[in-house]
């Protein structure tokens, strides 16, 4: 800690990427040099090193991944090793794995393809898993899918550490997913595979064919989903209103992407639930705006995931297919901006001017995309132009903005650590074949409810990330709770089914803080 405050005095007035690598360099040597002291150092400052480990400077770590490489960490599976990942698995050391972070690197934040220099993604999340949910470091494993890339930079760079070949696809691509998914199956049959940073033609087809065969979930769809769901009710009750009027709340959201299109439909069974109607009939509150504009029926090639959001233009007086989202926030005058577009600075003066003349009396403004570069806007950007009542959350961490006169602009950070860790261990300690989205629901509830009436007000959505233990803690025994209520629950180890249906919400809430590893020294001499 010595090191890190003297570097963070003697790098003063440096530029912001040079500190940040400097910062995660010392954290990467700790983890390599002395993996308890790492995690222990990491629980105990979570939320100033979270942002180096994870978003934002993991960003910049994955796109300096191969000149910072000194030592592999995480197993690399390449289209080269096809028919050798059964034998390749049954080689990793660990005798027991039981949380796995998958990507190919075709998505890594909204950095774009940064093929298997996204690496530093599973990683940084799988740290998560150790800090926030006690998952055991010894039983993580960060995974690349090496199916080539199709960035030009990276294939001419001398120093780049994957294939040099453009990046499979169809058959060829999900025969190399296909037959991970089984050999870790095989050997690990209750490890949980958490699908993080695909493009999102392989994030919807993965998720499809996999989620009811084995026990994983897409981070970027579901995980996402539930976090921006409980930013969306706790605005509600920030506005003052009762959580029924969620129903009446007028939602843009811009980005159709994995994140946006998952937001959406959650938001919409949330809604339908409220309103006891098909998902179809509630779906006039909600706005997607994509890079051609706002999506209609009209739109040729629709997604058939962005379908059931495809406004019908007959029936929004002048919005056309198409229409600019200034002239979609003018028209709609929207409760809730929110954004998922991975475009830094799109939420402009402009846009952001609009959002103030938006009906409701406290509009809400989500800037999710990362790292910090992509963000849709500034926290002091929102306050700015779209006035200082507002509600403001990023995927990124921003400081809270002071106001003037002694107020303060809260800023809430809506990023999937909220949530991925609390799914993966209370779908683990389920026993679950799978991830249903009743135990998804359960994650967004419990998160949502989390927030007391008094934060809300001031603005504050979510929990701080200084308590990420305890959430997950919550989190965890929800989806446990919920997996046992779809009779899902096979139990882990010596609990059972039996023992978990017995257990009441408090007792699953202990028991799940009683699985978390803490990071101490093991004697090496055992005393008698
Ligand atoms: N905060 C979080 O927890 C969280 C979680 C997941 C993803 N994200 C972020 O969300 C972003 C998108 O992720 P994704 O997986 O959905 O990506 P994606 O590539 O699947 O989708 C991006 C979408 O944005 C749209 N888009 C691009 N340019 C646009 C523009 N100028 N105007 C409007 N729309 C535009 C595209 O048409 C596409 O629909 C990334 O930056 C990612 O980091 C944040
Ligand atoms: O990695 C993050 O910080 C959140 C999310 O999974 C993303 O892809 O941006
Ligand atoms: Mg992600």
């Amino acid at each position: 800690m010595e090191s890190f405050r003297s570097l963070e005095k003697n790098t003063r007035g440096q530029p912001d990427s040079v500190v940040s690598l400097a910062k995660w360099r010392i954290l990467n040597r700790l983890h390599d040099r002395n993996e308890t002291l790492y995690y222990r150092v990491l629980i105990d400052n979570i939320k100033d090193f979270a942002p180096i480990i994870y978003t934002p400077t993991v960003g910049l770590v994955c796109q300096n991944y191969s000149g910072l490489f000194r030592r592999p960490r995480g197993m690399y599976f390449s289209a080269k090793d096809k028919g050798e990942m059964m034998s390749m698995i049954y080689n990793w050391p660990a005798e027991q794995v039981d949380m796995i972070v998958l990507t190919d690197g075709s998505r890594i934040l909204g950095l774009g393809d940064l093929g298997v220099q996204g690496i530093g993604i599973p990683i940084g999340k799988l740290d998560i898993y150790v800090a926030a949910a006690g998952i055991n470091p010894q039983r993580i494993l960060p995974v690349m899918l090496d199916v080539g890339t199709n960035n030009q930079r990276l294939l001419e760079d001398r120093l780049y550490l994957g294939l040099r070949q453009p990046r499979l696809e169809g058959e060829e691509y999900l025969s190399i997913v296909d037959e991970f998914m089984e050999a870790v199956h095989r050997r690990w049959p209750k490890a949980i595979v958490q699908f993080e940073d695909f493009q999102m033609k392989w994030a919807f087809e993965t998720l499809q064919r996999y989620r009811k065969r084995f026990c994983m979930f897409n981070d970027d769809i579901q995980g996402t989903a539930g976090v921006a769901l409980a930013g969306l009710l706790g605005t509600v009750r920030a506005q003052g209103r009762p959580l029924a009027d969620f129903l009446k709340q007028k939602i843009v959201v811009v980005g159709a992407g994995s994140a946006g299109l998952g937001v959406l439909t959650m938001a919409m069974q949330a809604a339908s639930r409220m309103a006891g109607v098909n998902g179809t009939a509630a779906n006039n509150q909600f706005y997607l705006i994509d890079k051609d504009g706002l999506v209609t029926k009209e739109r040729k090639n629709l997604d058939p995931a962005a379908a059931p959001f495809a406004k019908d233009p007959a029936g929004i007086d002048g919005l056309r297919e198409g229409a600019s989202l200034i002239e979609v926030l003018k028209k709609v005058k929207p409760d809730v901006l929110l954004g998922l577009s991975g475009v830094g600075g799109i939420f402009n003066e402009e846009v952001l001017k609009a959002m103030k003349e938006s009906t409701s009396n406290r509009p809400a403004i989500f800037a999710m995309s990362n790292p910090t570069k992509n963000a849709e806007c500034t926290a002091a950007d929102a306050f700015k132009y779209a006035g200082d009542n507002i509600v403001f959350a990023s995927g990124s961490p921003f400081e809270n903005v002071n106001l003037g006169n002694g107020k303060v602009g809260y800023v809430n950070q809506a990023n999937n650590m909220y949530l991925f860790p609390g799914i993966g261990l209370g779908a683990l300690l389920s026993g679950a074949r799978f991830i249903t989205d009743g135990m998804l629901q359960a994650a967004a509830e419990c998160l949502a409810s989390y927030i007391t009436d008094e934060d809300i007000q001031k603005g504050i959505l979510y929990p701080s990330t200084d308590s990420i233990r305890h959430i997950t803690a919550e989190v965890g025994a929800a989806v446990l709770r919920a997996a046992v209520a779809e009779d899902l629950a096979e139990g882990l180890g010596e609990v059972g089914p039996k023992e978990l249906v017995h257990m009441s919400k408090e007792e699953t809430v202990e028991y799940v803080t009683s699985n978390m590893w803490f990071p101490i020294y093991s004697p090496l001499v055992h005393e008698k």
